[in-house]
């Protein structure tokens, strides 16, 4: 079976996700413990999709199916960790994708058992491979650029299998299932800082417009999550939010995405389809990256702003949309217009109002908050990691911070999460900038004081391998404890 033509922006895929020989020698290295316990992950997975009610029909009912889905899933396994990742990995994974549809298998239950067995694979990997830390870290990041990968696939396949499906379907129904695959990831923002705070007056005050705004910031810094909010606040909550993401896809493909395609309309065209511009008919279509559409998709777009007017690709039909437009993007699309790269007519109408997210280097109070969302109640950590994490200058914004906390919980100890086991250039930049320098203003005490804190709460509290640890007696201990009031 053929991957979907969508499918050309895989074509090579160890490029696509970055893999070199290191990454490749890593999960070499652990593949056969991570195959030889897959069972119970597998398992795993079918035990959380059982959960759908759609589906539990189908599970219970032991079909044949079931066995036939789990060793697919092995399979799919065993060539996720050895490769190659060609046009036959694709095939296997898009047969999978298909089933699922076929058998009413939600995309949404399958991505968040798909998450689940990631965990799943990272704790066996924590769990039966310690020897190393160092290379442990980078092979769960090389493991981690996988899933990445295949998840993106998977979601990839699901929405050609609901296209392909889409003559059958209503279009309803179809509206409803891309809605409810957005709506279940997380859309709760946090921050407290000055900037987020306007940002929140901002969705509130734009909940009652339907005209388009334009969401600007760095990579990571929430954009899509503020494009849920704004939907969520918006008249057209109840109907479908559909992404795309125009950086992701090649002009060609872009186009048939956005406005759809006849039949035949170019080579592999084997049916109509409608694009997303219908499929979010009376809903909200939020285009991330807008500065990356090419100029003629540019006057398209304009076009369907202006009059709600637009044609598929390879059609004369005119066809109307009632659409609201959300737009993201993380260039300064003014100096794209002087640069001739960006159409001025159309930056006026998609930025009625501009929402700006400032970057997190910007707002590091909002970090300590940030984190405590990200690790949930059961966490702790020393003040030594918040330093780190309050120092470092985040590129990658509230994304890397997730995926920083998200590693150092796989290789805590317990429940508390330590400086030294954050990725090593967060570390490393984070301990360069962090405070006590010289011409710090903080005085000698006050990092004593710090000091012996961290150390007694990195020991639970245990009086004997504090003082230990700091090279103290016990009685000398105690009476620094009392001295600083440490409890
Ligand atoms: N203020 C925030 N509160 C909670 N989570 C956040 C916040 N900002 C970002 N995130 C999380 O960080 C990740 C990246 O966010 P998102 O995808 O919205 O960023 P983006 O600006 O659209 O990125 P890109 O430009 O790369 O597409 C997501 O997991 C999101 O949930």
């Amino acid at each position: 079976m053929q991957p979907p033509e969508s499918y050309e922006k895989y074509l090579d895929l160890q490029q696509y996700i970055d893999l070199n020989d290191e990454d490749l020698r890593r999960i070499a290295a652990v593949r056969e413990r991570l195959l030889a316990h897959s069972a119970p992950i597998i398992d795993d997975f079918y035990t959380e999709i059982s959960r759908h009610p759609q589906t539990a029909r189908v599970i219970t009912g032991g079909n044949s199916q079931i066995a036939q889905l789990k060793f697919s899933l092995r399979q799919w396994l065993r060539q996720l960790l050895s490769g190659p990742y060609d046009s036959d990995y694709l095939a296997l994974r898009t047969r999978v994708g298909q089933r699922h549809v076929a058998i009413g298998l939600d995309q949404v239950y399958t991505c968040v058992a798909l998450s689940r067995m990631r965990n799943g694979l990272i704790r066996l990997l924590s769990d039966t491979w310690q020897e190393a830390p160092d290379e442990l870290l980078l092979t769960i990041q090389t493991l981690n650029k996988l899933l990445d990968l295949d998840q993106a696939i998977i979601e990839d396949a699901y929405q050609a299998a609901f296209l392909a499906q889409s003559q059958n379907l209503s279009k309803e129904n179809l509206q409803l299932r891309v809605a409810l695959e957005r709506e279940q990831r997380s859309t709760h923002i946090v921050g407290n800082s000055e900037a987020m705070l306007e940002v929140y007056r901002l969705i509130d005050r734009t909940a009652a417009t339907d005209k388009p705004i334009l969401i600007q910031g760095e990579s990571g810094t929430g954009k899509e999550l503020v494009a849920k909010a704004l939907h969520r606040a918006s008249r057209f909550s109840g109907k479908p939010l559909v992404v795309i993401n125009c950086a992701a896809l090649p002009e060609s493909l872009l186009e048939s995405e956005l406005f759809g395609h006849e039949k035949g309309a170019f080579t592999g065209a084997i049916a109509s389809k409608p694009g997303l511009f219908e499929v979010a008919d009376g809903g909200t279509l939020f285009i991330d990256e807008i500065g990356e559409l090419a100029g003629g998709l540019q006057a398209k777009l304009l076009r369907v702003l202006e009059d709600g007017s637009l044609r598929r690709v390879g059609s004369v039909k005119e066809r109307r949309v009632n659409v609201r437009l959300l737009a993201a993007t993380n260039r300064d699309l003014a100096i794209e217009i002087e640069k001739g790269r960006f159409r001025e007519d159309l930056y006026y109408r998609i930025n009625v109002l501009t929402i700006l997210l400032p970057p997190l280097r910007e707002r590091r109070g909002d970090i300590l908050q940030l984190v405590s969302h990200f690790t949930g109640k059961s966490w702790n950590w020393d003040s030594r990691f918040m330093e780190v994490l309050e120092n470092y200058s985040w590129p990658g914004n509230v994304r890397q911070l997730r995926n920083a906390i998200e590693r150092t919980k796989v290789l805590a100890e317990e429940d508390t999460l330590l400086a030294e086991n954050l990725p090593p250039e967060i570390l490393r930049t984070g301990s360069e900038l962090a405070p006590h320098k010289p011409g710090s203003e903080a005085d000698l005490e006050t990092i004593n004081r710090s000091h012996i804190a961290d150390t007694f709460k990195r020991y639970s509290g245990n009086k004997a391998r504090t003082a230990r640890a700091l090279g103290i007696s016990r009685r000398t201990l105690y009476r620094l404890l009392e001295k600083h009031a440490i409890e």
